[in-house]
Formats: C-alpha cells, structure tokens, sequence
C-alpha cells in the first residue's frame, strides 16, 4: 500500500480533476461512500434513535462529511450539521453539498452564531460525531472558540469518526501545534497520507480504516512510500538442517560502558534470538569488571585497546557499533576500525553521533551500513532540534541516506525506514515499546539478521517488523505499564513465526 505526503495528495486531486466540470464534486462523492461503506459495517442499532452530529469545515473535507451525512440521513439516522465556517466562506463543493442534504434549518447551527450552551447541548446528546472540520489541507493551529468545541467532542460519549485525518493534525507530518480532535476512527480517503502515520497521529487516530480508491489519477505519482506489514516484510530463509552455527553468522556488539552494561548484552542475546549462530559483547576492559549476564549464551570479551578491538572483530560475519557505550572519545577508532571492515555494521545509540565525525575519514560508499536512530539521536546527528526532525522526518530520513550511504531506521510509534530511492513506514503505536533497552533488542535483531546474510534493508525490514511484533506480544502478556526490553527479547520467536 502506498502513502503519500498531504501535498503529493493535492497534486494528485488537481491531476485527476484536470479542470473539468464537476469532476471535483464527483470525486467528494466517491469518498462520501466510500467512508458509508466502511461505517455501515460498523454503525449498528436502531438507526431512527441514532444522533449524528456533523461538524464540518468549509473545505472539501466539510464537503466530505455533508455528502456522508445525506447518505446517513437517507439510511435513517437523524442528522444534525454544525458548520464551523459561515455560508459565504464555504467552498464552491462544500456549498453545493450543504445545499444538496436538505435538511431543515433548524439542524443547521454555525459556529460563532449559535449559543455555547446550545452546541454543548448537541454534542452532549449526540450518539455519533463526524468530524469534517479540517482535512489534509489543514496547517498551523486551532485556537480559540473552534479548540474549546473540539475538547467538548473529545469528552463526548459520542463515537467520533473523523473523516481523512483528525482535524486540527497537520496533513504531511501529523503534527498537532495546538488542539485537534481524538477519534475512535479515522476513516482515510482513498490512501494513507503520511500525516495519518507521522507526529502525534497515534493520540488521534483511534483506528484507522483506510477506506475504497476513488478513482485518483496517480499515473504521474511516483510513489517512493509504502506500508510494511508481516506480508511486505517478507519471507525468513530456510534454515539448512545440517548446518552448523558457523553457517549461521557471527555477531559482535561493540558497547558497554560502566553503568551501561546491560545494553550490549540485550542487543547479543537479540541477536541470538533472530538466529544467528554466534553473539559476543566486545567490551572496554574497565567495563568488563562491571558486566553480569544473566545469559551464558552470550559470549563477552574486553579489550583494552583498538588493536585488540580490531583482532576481536575478526570473526564477526555483522557488527553493532554503539549500545550503552557512552560518550567518552576513545570510543572514536574502535567505529572507524568497525566501519573499514568489510562486513554488515549497525550504528546505534552511542555510535549514531560519533558518524558525524568519522564521516570524513571514510569512504562510505559502498559500505553495508544501517543506523537506527530515534528521534534525539537523529537530531544530534543532523545538530537540529528534536521538533525539526518532528517537523520533517521524511527529510531528515532521506538525508541521512544520501549523507552517509546507509539504511535508516528511525525508530518510533510509527518506524520510518528510508534506503536509496524508497521509504517504509511500519505504524504500530505501543507504549510499552517506549523503555530502556527496546532499542538494542532491535539493533541486534537486525544485526543478528545481518550476520546470517540478509542484505541491509531486507534485514532492517524484517528487524522492525519481528520486534514490533514481539512487542505485541510482551504487550498482550504484561500490558504497557508492566512490559520490559526483556518481555521483547522472550517474544522475538513469535516475532519471526509470521515470516516463516
Ligand atoms: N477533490 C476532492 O474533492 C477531494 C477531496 N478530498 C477531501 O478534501 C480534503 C482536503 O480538502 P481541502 O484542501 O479543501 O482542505 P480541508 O478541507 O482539509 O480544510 C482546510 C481548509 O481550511 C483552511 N485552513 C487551513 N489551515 C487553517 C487554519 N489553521 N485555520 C483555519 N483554516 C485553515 C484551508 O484554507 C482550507 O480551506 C481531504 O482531506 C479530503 O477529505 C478527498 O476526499 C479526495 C477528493
Ligand atoms: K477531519
């Protein structure tokens, strides 16, 4: 499934429309039934009993939810419509389609005109709201009368459904700057736009249902941004029966630091789990004295320099280069001895700010290279503020991929995975995932994947999809207060189980 920015999407509508008569009305039509379609499913009960509360805007989003309420109305829902902007302000579409649901005046109210305790009234004694008050057109902030209605519609017993996106999110980055509207449903129109995905849209969106195409135009699209699910993750490779566990890979995990020894040793045994057949912690000596696994299957090895870093690296098929290693300098040759080895290396944590300065000393080219930032660490990488990264992530993402000829993995409620020429985005909010030790489950699964021979953006695919997975199943066990990085790391097997 592809996903597109809220501006590809316009460029999109103005193609298709192309100038001609009617088209655009047509095309409000089309997404009118099918968001009917996708909630007739869902809209059970006495129908006659049922208030439906529109609250449209006076864009084509408004339009969406006017041309939905006449078909609610005729399936036999009482229909009530609260118009955020005046008559005059609408939209050519959204005028014709108030006129078009023909229902008496008396269940048309205006904001601005309308009394508070009236629209209190109506939205306290409706059973449905559909929000039609911004779509992906929207940008900048509610504030003022139309922010105190949308937190009136969020305490609400009503069932909302926001029609495209929860108004007041911004359409390419699903930012919210000041109020927006909390669905339990956001029905999107014909494809995901990365607003649904990006920003604060998991506090919004309730769920997501992406609702049937409507006949777009995208023959001059080019779409470089897609779903990644269990399904376009792709297939694990069979394992050979007779192998052995040099057959399966070796990973070396480059970190630790005192008080920070743990992360190294969740990233090994992750590693493990993924299946591959050898995981080793190379750690400073001073650390070493510090580090108590609770996992003998994972090997440990101090060094003292970068001479014996090196030769301890030797046999490592992957490397992941930074968990809990800390800031201190001397940590800068032993990522320029990982990154001149010709094997697959992650950059993670720690390492991710020190690229910055090996960058100049190296030739990345044609390194096999992938580094999993989050949002900070993609921030200091870049020396902008974490709010710009939030702000354009997908710049910030393909950024990183030209400038250091790698696959990025920027972590989040929704994962942005970007390699030359392409983007994935794998959206699956949990907040449980959000502690200490999530990430370096992750640097070493896909380390672990990398050291059996998965190229790097099959591995960094496969990685985000088994730990988001196993996070769901951590999550189903302990909930998200209770889950831990470990909870993970026991679930990795049912992660994999989907790809086998
Ligand atoms: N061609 C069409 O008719 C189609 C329209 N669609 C709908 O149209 C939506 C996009 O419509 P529009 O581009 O008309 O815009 P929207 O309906 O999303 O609303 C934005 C409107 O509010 C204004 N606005 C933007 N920021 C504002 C702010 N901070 N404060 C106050 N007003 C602000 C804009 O000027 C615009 O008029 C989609 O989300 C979708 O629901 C889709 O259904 C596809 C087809
Ligand atoms: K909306």
């Amino acid at each position: 499934m592809y996903i597109y920015t809220a501006d590809e999407m316009k460029e999109i509508d103005e193609k298709t429309i192309g100038g001609e008569d009617g088209k655009s009305l047509e095309l409000m039509e089309k997404a009118a039934k099918s968001i009917y379609n996708v909630l007739s499913d869902r809209i059970t009960g006495k129908k006659k009993h049922k208030q439906v509360l529109a609250v449209c805007g006076k864009g084509n989003n408004g339009g969406d939810g006017l041309a939905l309420s006449r078909l609610l109305g005729n399936d036999g829902f009482n229909i009530r419509v609260l118009m955020t902007a005046g008559e005059k302000e609408l939209k050519r579409d959204t005028s014709v389609e108030l006129k078009r649901l023909e229902i008496s005046t008396d269940n048309v109210y205006y904001l601005g005109s309308s009394s508070r305790e009236l629209l209190d009234q109506i939205i306290g004694d409706s059973d449905f709201i559909i929000d039609a008050i911004f779509g992906t057109g929207f940008k900048g902030k509610v504030d003022g009368e139309l922010s105190d209605i949308m937190l009136k519609i969020n305490d609400s017993k009503a069932t909302v459904v926001s029609i495209d996106i929860p108004s007041g999110l911004v359409g390419n980055n699903g930012r919210v700057y000041g109020n927006a509207i909390k669905a339990d449903f956001t029905v999107v129109v014909d494809s995901l736009k990365t607003g649904n995905l990006l920003g604060q849209a998991p506090d919004y969106n309730g769920e997501i249902i992406v609702g049937e195409g409507i006949g777009l135009d995208k023959s001059q699209a080019s779409p470089d941004k897609r779903l990644l699910s269990g399904k376009t993750a792709g297939k694990m490779k069979t394992r050979r029966s007779s192998g052995h566990k040099y057959d399966f890979g070796s990973l070396a995990i480059a970190g630790g630091s005192i008080g920070m020894t743990g992360a190294p040793l969740l990233s090994a045994k992750s590693g493990l789990g993924s299946g591959c057949g050898l995981s080793t912690v190379l750690i400073d000596k001073e650390a070493y004295a510090y580090c108590n696994s609770p996992w003998p299957e994972v090997m440990i090895k101090p060094y003292a320099n970068e001479v014996e870093f090196e030769k301890l690296l030797e046999r490592a098929t992957a490397a992941v280069f930074g968990p809990g290693m800390g800031m201190d300098e001397k940590y800068d040759k032993m990522m320029i001895k990982a990154l001149k080895r010709d094997i697959p290396i992650v950059v993670d944590a720690d390492g991710i700010y020190r690229l910055n300065k090996a960058r100049d000393q190296l030739v990345l080219k044609d390194k096999n290279l992938i580094i999993t930032p989050h949002l900070g660490e993609m921030a200091k990488l870049f020396r902008v503020k974490t709010e710009d990264v939030l702000d354009d992530p997908i710049y910030f993402v393909k950024s990183a991929v030209d400038c250091y000829n790698a696959v990025v993995v920027l972590k989040g409620p929704c994962t942005v995975i970007g390699a030359k020429n392409e983007l994935w985005f794998y959206y699956k909010p949990n907040s449980g995932m959000a502690c200490g030790g999530s990430g370096d489950v992750l640097s070493g699964i896909i380390g672990g994947l990398c050291a059996q021979g998965y190229e790097t953006l099959e591995a960094a695919k496969k990685g985000v999809v088994i730990h988001g997975t196993a996070g769901e199943f951590a999550r189903a066990e302990k909930n998200e207060w209770g889950m831990c990085a470990g909870d993970i790391i026991n679930n990795i097997y049912k992660g994999i189980e989907p790809l086998v």
